[in-house]
């Protein structure tokens, strides 16, 4: 439903972006300087709007092919554990990736690359004494369950390096004899950037291009290594210029066009990755494919930094927290949230402090999607809705989540449009403990939570799952916990019971029984003994209601009636 009306919403925009596309065409001339501009690619407007390295502006995303978006990212080097921030860069990109195909109904191709040969991986294996190979493969497992430990979606393929390295040999000789890479005596094959003019720096920015370290036999010292001959004990493989490892930034143009050919709706990665990785990425494969425009978006998400520090976290500065460790004290629903609360492109400050705002504001949703349940069921009684105002609420809040999403995925401008929905909702629930007579809307939130449901989905974010998330990752555990609130409830409505008639000391109400008195102190015992593991018990009138929390909720003391 969501996605059909999408779709209609966004309908226009999308043959008003198409008729005014321009056609790439490849001009075979990759020394032409003027060629660097970048060109609106011809296809299908999706109506979005997306922030493009490439014009360091917001562009109106078109895919070559409607309804599909060819998407290539950078996978880790896999020498060291997955850290918060590789999960920041590959969740926000999952978040963008989910928004597309659920909200503008685009299926996403999605190919990744696991640098699995690597002079810091080499190092490494030497350290821990281990081959490479093994070194390499224990951390891509590692990487792989821990992105599926957040919930990303994988990619429809995940390519090594090592398995493609005669495809990157016969790249390699294609950009030679188009006349954009030599060989050294040495053994060495460098690309020549001279060859594409004013081509190289679409994001150089304020970096200063020196170059990487190589050959003194190098042309240029911005030339940069496309295969590097292999020294004493490294791996290697046989090529036309002698035993050697492929460059890094080879694999990637090599491996993106043997899986989307010579043309690329959107590749993304880390800022840190523009300069040199992306910049030399698009020199070959432009150089290779003779084209003006290898791929028409890039996507470059912000850093995620250690409170306080300049420095990125990285495995080489070994500051990081490791995926792992960071699951044993937050659930990934709440890591997702604070990935929501931030634009995908800057950089995010990871303290304990931001993951409790991101707790609180999943808590916050959590409680209320409870509450709006309770009152569904008649277990919350409440005062009159302002059920029209409700109604126009969730109009507005589906279109104000809708609008920023397009703007560029603004996923902060979203979250806070759900958040005003979750407000309001809580305003109109207020408690009475009688409401003999008063008119119900329970149709209204049910909408609510139908929509905050699946927007969140659509985020990632599982909220039938929140409860797994804290512990209790069997469904038989909630059942249990459902049962023992059930027994409980029937225990306390028996204690609550009242006397046939009003007795001399309470003219006007009906008396307890004295006798049930113990009862209802074990059911208050009960339920103050359960938050503290989690289990929060809420009673509203004769029946009661839980939910899972983080287990620190200490209870008040409930104002019973307790009999005499
Ligand atoms: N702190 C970070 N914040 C956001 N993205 C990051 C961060 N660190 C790495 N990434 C991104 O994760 C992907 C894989 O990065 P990579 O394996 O090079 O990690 P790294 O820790 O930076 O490694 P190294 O320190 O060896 O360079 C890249 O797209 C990179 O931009
Ligand atoms: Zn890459």
């Amino acid at each position: 439903m969501l996605r059909l009306w999408v779709r209609s919403e966004f309908q226009r925009a999308k043959v008003l972006c198409a008729s005014r596309a321009v056609s790439v065409r490849c001009s075979g001339d990759c020394s032409n300087a003027s060629a660097r501009a970048w060109v609106r690619p011809s296809g299908a407007s999706t109506g979005l709007q997306a922030f493009n390295s490439l014009t360091k502006q917001k562009e109106p995303l078109i895919l070559a092919r409607e309804g599909v978006a060819t998407w290539y990212s950078c996978g880790p080097t896999v020498y060291d554990h997955a850290h918060l921030g590789h999960a920041c860069s590959y969740v926000r990109f999952d978040i963008l990736q989910r928004i597309l195909t659920r909200l503008f109904g685009i299926t996403v191709i999605h190919a990744m690359v696991i640098t699995d040969v690597d002079d810091k991986i080499i190092k490494r294996s030497r350290e821990e004494n281990v081959s490479p190979n093994v070194l390499a493969s224990i951390y891509e497992d590692e990487f792989k369950r821990d992105m599926l430990s957040l919930k990303v979606i994988p990619p429809a393929v995940y390519l090594r390096v090592t398995e493609n390295v005669h495809h990157i040999v016969a790249f390699i000789d294609g950009i030679i004899r188009n006349g954009h890479a030599y060989a050294t005596k040495e053994g060495d094959v460098y690309f020549d950037i001279q060859s594409i003019g004013g081509r190289y720096g679409k994001f150089i920015g304020a970096v200063d291009p020196q170059g990487e370290p190589g050959s003194t036999t190098k042309r240029d010292s911005r030339d940069f290594a496309l295969w590097k001959r292999s020294k004493p004990q490294e791996p290697f493989w046989e090529s036309p210029w002698g035993r050697g490892r492929p460059g890094w930034h080879i694999e990637c143009s090599t491996i993106a066009s043997s899986v989307f050919g010579s043309q690329l709706d959107i590749h993304s990665g880390g800022i840190d990755l523009a300069f040199p990785h992306h910049e030399n990425e698009i020199a070959q494969s432009e150089a290779y494919h003779q084209c003006g425009q290898w791929a028409n978006y890039f996507l470059h998400s912000g850093h995620l930094h250690l409170k306080g520090s300049e420095e990125k976290m990285s495995k080489s500065l070994k500051n990081y927290v490791s995926i792992k460790d960071f699951l044993q004290s937050y659930s990934a629903n709440e890591f997702r949230i604070f990935c929501l609360l931030s634009k995908y492109r800057s950089a995010i400050d990871y303290s304990h402090s931001s993951m409790v705002e991101a707790r609180i504001a999943l808590e916050t949703i959590s409680t209320f999607m409870q509450d709006a349940k309770a009152y569904m069921k008649g277990q919350l009684k409440c005062t009159p809705v302002q059920e029209v105002a409700l109604w126009d609420r969730l109009a507005d809040t589906k279109s104000s989540v809708l609008k920023a999403l397009a703007d560029d995925f603004d996923t902060p401008r979203a979250v806070s449009a759900v958040m005003n929905l979750v407000h309001d909702g809580n305003c109109q629930l207020q408690p009475v403990s009688t409401c003999e007579g008063v008119a119900r809307s329970p149709a209204v939130f049910g909408a609510m939570i139908s929509y905050i449901t699946e927007i969140l989905d659509v985020f990632g974010v599982d909220l039938l799952h929140t409860k797994g998330d804290v512990g209790t990752s069997s469904g038989r555990l909630e059942g249990v916990v459902e049962q023992l609130t059930h027994f409980r409830s029937e225990v306390r409505a028996f204690a609550l019971a009242r006397q046939d008639a009003p007795t001399s000391r309470r003219p006007h109400k009906a008396a307890l029984y004295p006798e049930r008195g113990p009862l209802l102190r074990s059911c208050d015992t009960l339920r103050k003994d359960l938050a503290p593991l989690g289990v929060l018990i809420k009673d509203r009138g004769l029946t009661s209601t839980w939910e899972l929390t983080k287990g620190s909720e200490s209870v008040q003391d409930e104002e019973q009636e307790t009999p005499s």
